[in-house]
C-alpha cells in the first residue's frame, strides 16, 4: 500500500468541501491552461494574462485549502475569482467569454456552504454584464443571456440546497451514535488522526479524556436495559452541555465515551475532568440512585500517534477504576512535575 498517498485520499474521502474545491481547481486549471498558451500564441496578450492569473489564483487557493483546512474561506474566494474571471473574459472576448459565466454560475453554489453569498456574487456578476452591455452584440442576445443565466442560477441554488440537505442527513447517519447522538467510533479515528496532524503543524496542546460510567452493568441488571439506555442518553446530554464548540464528543463503545479537547494542556484537562466528574456525581441518576464516572486523561506527546495517545488515556482510566472509581486520573506527560513541564517552565 502507498502510505504517502493514503492520508491524502483519506482527507478527500472524508472532507466533502475540500473534495469539491480540489476537483474544481484541477478541472479549471487543466482546461484554462491550454487556453492561456493559445491566447499568447495567437497574440491575444491581455486574455492570455487573464487566463494565467486565473490559473495561478485558483491553484493557490486550492493549496491554501489543503494547508489551512479553511475550506469555507477558500470556497468563497474561488466563487469570487471565477465570477470576476468570467466577467473579465466576457468583457475581453465578447460572447465567447460569456460561456465561462455558465460554468461559474453552476460551480458557485457548490464551492461554498453559504448559498446567499454565492447567490449575491452570481447576481452581481449578471447585473454587471447586463448594465455594462459591452459583452453582447444585440439586445435579444442580452435578454436571452439574462433569462438563461437567472434560470441556471435558480436551478443550481435549488439543486445545491437539496444536495446539502441529503448530504447532512447521510453525514448524520454515518457519523452519529443513534442512541446518544455522540459522534461514533468510525469518525473518531478520523478526527484523532486529524488532531495529531494539526499538532505536528501548530504544536498547540491537545488532550483526550476517556470516560467510563461506574458499575453500569448493575443498572442494566437491576433496572433493565432501557433504564441503562436512559442513563447513557442523560450522560451524553449533560456532557454535551459542558463542552466548548471546538471539543469533540464520541461514544467509544458501550458505556465508554471520549472527549477530544483542542488547545487544552495538562492543567486544562485536569480542571475539565474534575469538573465533569463532580457534575455527573451531582446530576446523573439511575432508578437506583446516583451514577458516577471514572476518567482517564492524556495530553498528546510530540511525535506520538493516536493509538499510543489513546492507550495512555486508557491506562489512566484503568488506574482511576482500580483506585476506587468516581475519580479522574491524568497521565504524567505534561504534568507540573514531569521533565517536559520543568523544561518548558525553566
Ligand atoms: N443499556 C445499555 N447497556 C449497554 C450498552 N452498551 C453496553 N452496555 C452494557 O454495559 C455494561 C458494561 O459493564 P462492565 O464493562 O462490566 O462495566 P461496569 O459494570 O460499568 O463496571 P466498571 O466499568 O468496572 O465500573 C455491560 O453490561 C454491557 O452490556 C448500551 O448501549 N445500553
Amino acid at each position: 500500500m502507498n502510505t504517502r498517498a493514503s492520508p491524502l485520499l483519506n482527507r478527500l474521502q472524508t472532507d466533502f468541501q475540500l473534495a469539491i474545491i480540489s476537483v474544481f481547481g484541477a478541472c479549471t486549471v487543466a482546461v484554462i491552461s491550454p487556453f492561456a498558451a493559445y491566447r499568447f500564441l495567437s497574440g491575444n496578450f491581455w486574455v492570455g494574462v487573464l487566463d494565467t492569473l486565473l490559473v495561478l489564483l485558483i491553484g493557490g487557493v486550492v493549496v491554501y485549502a489543503w494547508r489551512s483546512g479553511n475550506n469555507e474561506r477558500a470556497g468563497r474566494v474561488l466563487v469570487l475569482v471565477s465570477s470576476v474571471g468570467a466577467c473579465a473574459s466576457s468583457e475581453l472576448l465578447g460572447v465567447a467569454g460569456l460561456f465561462w459565466m455558465s460554468t461559474a454560475i453552476v460551480t458557485n453554489f457548490f464551492l461554498t456552504r453559504h448559498r446567499l453569498y454565492a447567490a449575491t456574487i452570481t447576481l452581481a456578476a449578471i447585473i454587471f454584464l447586463v448594465v455594462d452591455g459591452r459583452a453582447f452584440s444585440s439586445v435579444p442576445q442580452m435578454v436571452s443571456f439574462t433569462a438563461t443565466a437567472l434560470l441556471l442560477g435558480t436551478l443550481s441554488y435549488i439543486i445545491s440546497f437539496r444536495y446539502d440537505l441529503q448530504h447532512r442527513k447521510l453525514e448524520q447517519l454515518a457519523t452519529r451514535d443513534p442512541l446518544t447522538g455522540a459522534l461514533n467510533r468510525r469518525i473518531m479515528t478520523v478526527e484523532l488522526q486529524r488532531a495529531v496532524d494539526t499538532f505536528k503543524r501548530d504544536v498547540n496542546p491537545v488532550s483526550l479524556i476517556l470516560i467510563d460510567l461506574d458499575h453500569f452493568k448493575q443498572i442494566n441488571d437491576r433496572h433493565g436495559h432501557d433504564a441503562g439506555d436512559q442513563v447513557l442518553v442523560r450522560f451524553a446530554h449533560l456532557a454535551s452541555e459542558h463542552i466548548r464548540q471546538v471539543d469533540r464528543f464520541f461514544r467509544f463503545g458501550g458505556e465508554e465515551f471520549l472527549l477530544l479537547l483542542p488547545n487544552t494542556d495538562w492543567h486544562g484537562a485536569e480542571h475539565f475532568a474534575e469538573k465533569l466528574r463532580q457534575q455527573m456525581e451531582q446530576d446523573l441518576k439511575s432508578p437506583g440512585g446516583r451514577v458516577t464516572i471514572s476518567i482517564g486523561a492524556a495530553v498528546l506527546k510530540n511525535g506520538e500517534d493516536w493509538p499510543c495517545w489513546l492507550a495512555r488515556a486508557d491506562a489512566a482510566l484503568y488506574k482511576a477504576k482500580s483506585l476506587g472509581r468516581n475519580r479522574a486520573e491524568l497521565d504524567e506527560h505534561g504534568a507540573p512535575h514531569s521533565p517536559e513541564f520543568i523544561r518548558v517552565t525553566n
